[in-house]
């Protein structure tokens, strides 16, 4: 195959068109002959080379021949989204990424000359040429008029649609996480050959580098600097919206480098986003350098409550997975769709009937924080909490994955969520009190005693936590963020000394506590 080769409807239109282009231009050595002596020199070099020659003759060629055509056919380029005919097509590939701008289906053939057209028939043709096969294509755009799906249908790939709305936003968790999510289930179900995955919103840079950011953050070990870099050189000039770096750093924890400078925008851009007023233009799906909404630590303005609704929207699929998970950690029977009732234990009251349990067990006891409780499921996808109605949302101001060699998968906790007020500044802080521990990277721990899981709260969760800390202040990255994650252990004591606890520890906590919990140590024997 070649990719000089159009696909069949465009041959007559471009061989019209070629007939044109070489009879307006000059030559003082005949076509054939350059086709020879093209083809001969060829020849002789590399396989690789070859294709990609061919690749950036084509366009070169298309190039010249975009501006001879001109001449002769006026295009109705009004139509199309501001930029898109300069923008180059797609960049190199990320891993098993295609960053591109919006392929354009057959309805935009009026608008854009034929040497120009990017439509899914050369995308799947293009790739097939430089040895690439596609699987998936992730479309970010808000609109569906750019291109029908049913050639992507034909060739077998598949397509996913995340409406990224809103002019001013960068993309929201829920989104992420559908991204996120979608890429694993693809490469989980990959055989033997490599298929790529495709991603594009109209020019993609922005959202798309966003994504595939995210996706690198959280599959690999890689500082936020060094994707963001990776995504630029892969597709320059990369991210150029200062606002989504900034949401970036925000997100994985880690402290801005000074050097980091946000690349212009585009010429192509630019110019396109000028009228004949040369007065700037908006997009019609893409958006302007606006405030990046999220994200930044609004908490401390507003007043914390603990009925505030934490975390984002996760994908409905990955709702349904964590939570027959969940059931089949704590060992509850169910099918997969059949996990609806939130499946955590609940203490009993210690009323006169129950006062008999107290001398048939070892207990710990510990406060009842005044909280609201999740139980928290940590996964490389990021961190989930799960409410008493077992809603899932995933909660971007807890751990997350990107900054780990090492991370928790399926780790599944029990939470109390407090307030605390500090008592010097008033401040408010969140902190997830760990009282818990059900399911250890998928393996369920439930039927362990509880001293054991309470000692692997610390050991496995905890202490490799501030392990990790310290070696990423001290090592690659010393910009992570670590003071923004907000989780402890809580504490137990033993049964006689409950009374330190009422009257001294207690009244010196920086939230509320409404009783005394017993959790049974294990049986007497
Ligand atoms: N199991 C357990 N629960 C705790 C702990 N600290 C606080 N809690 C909270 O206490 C709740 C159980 O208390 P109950 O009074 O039986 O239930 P409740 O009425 O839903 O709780 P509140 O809303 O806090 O009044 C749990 O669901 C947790 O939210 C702890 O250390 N262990």
């Amino acid at each position: 195959m070649d990719l000089n080769t159009m696909p069949e409807e465009e041959e007559e239109t471009y061989d019209r068109h070629v007939q044109e282009y070489t009879a307006a231009i000059d030559h003082t050595e005949s076509a054939v002959n350059i086709a020879n002596r093209e083809s001969f020199e060829r020849s002789k070099r590399p396989m690789k080379e070859r294709s990609e020659e061919r690749a950036t003759s084509t366009s070169q060629r298309a190039d010249q021949f975009y501006q001879t055509t001109r001449r002769f056919k006026s295009y109705d380029t009004a139509k199309l989204p501001s930029g898109w005919l300069d923008c180059p097509s797609f960049g190199q590939e990320i891993d098993c990424f295609i960053p591109s701008k919006v392929p354009l289906g057959e309805a935009f053939n009026d608008s854009i000359p034929p040497g120009k057209r990017y439509s899914f028939k050369q995308v799947i043709h293009q790739h097939s040429v430089l040895g690439r096969k596609l699987g998936l294509v992730i479309d970010l755009t808000n609109t569906t008029c750019y291109y029908s799906v049913s050639d992507l249908n034909k060739e077998g790939i598949k397509h996913v649609k995340i409406s990224c709305v809103g002019r001013d936003a960068v993309p929201n968790s829920a989104q992420v996480n559908q991204f996120v999510y979608e890429v694993s289930l693809f490469l989980s179900r990959q055989n033997q050959t490599k298929k790529y995955i495709l991603v594009h919103r109209t020019h993609g840079r922005n959202r798309t580098g966003y994504m595939i950011i995210h996706y690198l953050m959280r599959s690999t070990s890689m500082s936020v600097t060094q994707a963001i870099k990776k995504f630029a050189d892969a597709r320059p000039p990369g991210i150029y919206k200062p606002d989504y770096i900034d949401a970036l750093y925000t997100y994985y924890h880690e402290k801005k480098p000074r050097i980091i400078i946000c690349p212009p925008t585009p010429e192509w851009k630019r110019s396109s986003d000028l009228d004949l007023n040369c007065e700037a233009m908006a997009d019609e799906d893409d958006d302007g350098n606006h405030a990046a909404p999220i994200l930044d630590n609004c908490e401390t303005e507003a007043q914390m409550t603990n009925d505030d609704v934490l975390g984002e929207e996760v994908p409905r699929d990955l709702v349904d997975r964590y939570r027959y998970f969940c059931y089949q950690t704590l060992k509850l029977n169910t099918q997969p769709r059949g996990a609806k009732q939130f499946p955590g234990s609940h203490p009993v009251s210690l009323d006169r009937e129950n006062l008999q349990l107290l001398r048939q067990r070892y207990y710990y006891a510990t406060w009842k924080a005044d909280g609201t409780r999740y139980m928290m499921l940590i996964t490389i996808d990021g961190c989930y909490l799960i409410d008493r109605k077992f809603n899932i949302q995933v909660d971007t101001s807890l751990a997350v994955k990107g900054v780990r060699e090492k991370t928790h998968h399926y780790t599944l906790l029990d939470d109390e969520m407090v307030i605390d007020t500090m008592p010097d500044s008033g401040t408010q802080e969140r902190r997830y009190l760990i009282y818990d521990l059900m399911a250890l990277n998928q393996v369920s721990v439930v039927e362990r005693p509880f001293h054991e899981r309470w000692k692997m709260i610390e050991k496995e969760v905890i202490e490799p936590r501030i392990t990790e800390r310290d070696n990423i202040y001290q090592s690659w990255n010393p910009y992570y963020r670590y003071d923004l994650e907000l989780s402890g252990r809580k504490g137990f004591w033993l049964l006689p000394t409950v009374d330190k606890l009422l009257k001294d520890f207690i009244p010196k906590l920086s939230h509320e506590a409404d009783g005394l919990i017993f959790q049974v140590l294990y049986l007497m024997v």
